[in-house]
């Protein structure tokens, strides 16, 4: 939890408070559904909500914007942004209704009033949003299509609207195909950690 602290040191003592709870929260959902790998849950706080929230470093979307989480698992990186950002609803959808069943079970338990989750596969989805963010998911190229219908015309935020993708390691040929637009911020410039050295959040205006 510290390493929250580090990066995010104006969090409220509410917000305090619920990242305090995840822990144990996906400690007790991951031993009955597994939604976390087991070699990485001891770095739970630097590698999936510390993860998430550097979406929150990269920019700070304003009220009333609503962000669509596509293949958010357990609720990464939807949860720990709906903690940062209460003012801004969370759409997660995942295509496995057990993993839906995590992501309710922890938002329910903590309280989170922005953040609805649905088991449903993105290529279904009708509704607009401002943005799409998503983790690990698959490549851009199968991604974007899934979602492009999603994205509404409307701005409210001075980042332009679109897909808001974390990712990792060459990304040359993935991203090839949207060089002229895609804007890649390497997350080693704002977290010192090792986990961080090849880390991406790509934004793409769609
Ligand atoms: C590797 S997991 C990543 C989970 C989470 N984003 C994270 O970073 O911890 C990929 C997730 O995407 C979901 N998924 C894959 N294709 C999908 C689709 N077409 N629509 C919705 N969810 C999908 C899978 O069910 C799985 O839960």
């Amino acid at each position: 939890m510290d390493i929250i602290l580090k990066y995010f040191p104006n969090l409220s003592e509410t917000q305090i408070e619920l990242f305090k709870q995840l822990e144990p929260l996906y400690a007790e959902w991951n031993s009955q559904i597994n939604v976390i790998s087991r070699k990485d849950f001891s770095e739970f706080y630097e590698r999936h909500v510390l993860h998430s929230l550097s979406i929150g470093k990269f920019t700070k979307f304003v009220g009333n914007t609503k962000i669509l989480d596509v293949g958010t698992g357990g609720g990464f990186p939807g949860i720990p942004l709906a903690i940062l950002f209460p003012d801004v609803k969370f759409h997660l959808v995942d295509s496995i209704g057990k993993k839906i069943k995590v992501v309710n079970g922890v938002a329910g338990s903590l309280g989170l009033k922005n953040v609805q989750a649905k088991q449903i596969r993105a290529e279904q989805l009708k509704e607009k949003y401002d943005f799409v963010i998503s983790r690990a998911v698959t490549r851009l190229p199968e991604f974007v299509p899934w979602i492009q219908k999603n994205i509404s015309k409307k701005n409210l935020n001075a980042l332009p609207n679109g897909v808001i993708y974390l990712k990792g390691g060459d990304l040359s040929q993935e991203i090839k195909p949207y060089r002229k637009k895609i804007f890649v911020q390497d997350l080693s410039e704002y977290f010192e950690e090792e986990f961080f050295e090849t880390k991406k959040v790509l934004h793409l205006p769609l």
